[in-house]
């Protein structure tokens, strides 16, 4: 029986909402199950673990040394030492029968622990390309679950497919999420497009947009940009709204979104049943987003905008396309709560609850 999990993630919201997600739900379900949570030392993801009233263990990394500018590569590498010592000490404390790692650049450390303490471990991989701690992982003979039905360079039976944890939101009215949102006034009935960013909020990406409401053609539309800093201008059919974790009123109050392609985001955007239009992250490792974003769209009304080649006219058209779509097909994905909680319920059906019948994964 698994009686103590320890929950391993950090960076960015697109890490460390999955691990509370799933914890929220082990909580509601298994309430016999003793949860700890292991964080880095980074402002965004001790933000997000407050808000949600938890008090995980921190350790004091500041990034990967993989990948990192040629100056602070050493101090990288030694913060890993020091990380790996803070690691054994949270699994000291903790006493996991298994640790969970849902990603970032804290996991590795957790790893090493893990397999030196002889604990069972689970790696669960949010993108459609598997980044360096899942890989390692697998070659260690650590069961990795996933985000999608693929997940390069695995090849099929090296990995479970079980979505993505993402928060039980309950969707609201239109006009409830417009009052909740904060905003005055009856929620138009015109298009509402809410553009979202990532846990980062790309700036690029609200720039286009912003060029794009300007347009006549979308006068009479909203755009909600999320996360949006003050760079951008708040005039006419754009409004800002800041960064903020209770993210079902933007979910309620849209009809189709533009994002970037995160797995959480696409995975909470499917959920609620919103059309979307992609816009890949270039840069990101492996270029996962754009695997995360063909994965969306061969199931869901989406569509991809590559920024690199893709031209002004073309996002305007795309996003008129979407919007016919929409008119035609109404709007599926209301009943999110329980959507997302079979993502949780599957990963601990499927892996989680079978490691307490087997021993010394690692
Ligand atoms: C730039 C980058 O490398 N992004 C990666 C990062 O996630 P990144 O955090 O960028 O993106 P995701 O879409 O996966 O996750 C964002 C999460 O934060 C939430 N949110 C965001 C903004 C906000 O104001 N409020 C809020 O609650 C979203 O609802 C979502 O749950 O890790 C993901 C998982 O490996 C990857 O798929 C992304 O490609």
């Amino acid at each position: 029986m698994i009686r103590r999990i320890l929950l391993v993630a950090g960076g960015t919201g697109g890490h460390v909402w999955p691990a509370i997600a799933f914890g929220d739900w082990v909580k509601r379900h298994h309430p016999e199950v003793h949860l700890g949570y292991l964080t880095g030392m980074r402002s965004l993801e001790l933000e997000m673990y407050r808000s949600a009233g938890l008090d995980p263990h921190i350790i004091s990394l500041e990034g990967s040394p993989l990948g990192a500018p040629r100056g602070q590569r050493l101090r990288r590498w030694r913060q890993q030492f020091q990380g790996l010592s803070q690691s054994a000490e949270c699994f000291r404390e903790e006493r996991p029968d298994a640790c969970v790692l849902f990603g970032g650049y804290l996991c590795f450390p957790s790893l090493l622990v893990a397999k030196m303490r002889g604990i069972s471990a689970l790696v669960h991989e949010q993108n459609a390309w598997a980044g360096k701690t899942a890989r390692l992982a697998s070659r260690m003979g650590v069961p990795v679950a996933s985000g999608w039905d693929r997940c390069a360079p695995f090849a099929e039976g090296r990995f479970t497919p079980v979505g993505v944890p993402v928060r039980s939101f309950h969707l609201v009215s239109r006009q409830e999420a417009w009052q909740r949102l904060g905003l005055e006034g009856e929620a138009p009935s015109a298009p509402i497009v809410a553009v979202m960013a990532g846990s980062l909020a790309s700036h690029p990406l609200f720039l286009q947009v912003q060029n794009l409401a300007r347009e006549d053609a979308f006068a009479s539309w909203t755009f909600l940009f999320l996360g949006a800093s003050s760079c951008l201008d708040r005039q006419g059919n754009r409004i800002l709204l800041p960064r903020r974790w209770d993210v079902e009123f933007l979910y309620s109050v849209a009809d189709l979104a533009v994002l970037r392609a995160g797995a959480s985001t696409l995975t909470e955007v499917r959920l609620a049943g919103l059309p979307a239009l992609v816009v890949p992250w270039r840069h990101a490792t492996g270029d996962h987003q754009r695997a995360n974003a063909l994965q969306f769209c061969r199931d869901n009304v989406g569509q991809i905008w590559d920024e690199t080649t893709g031209t002004e006219e073309e996002l305007a058209t795309q996003l008129k396309r979407l919007e016919a779509s929409r008119q035609e097909h109404p709007r599926s994905g209301r009943d999110m709560y329980n959507a997302a909680e079979r993502i949780s319920s599957d990963l601990w059906r499927v892996l989680i609850a079978p490691l307490g019948e087997r021993r010394g994964l690692l």
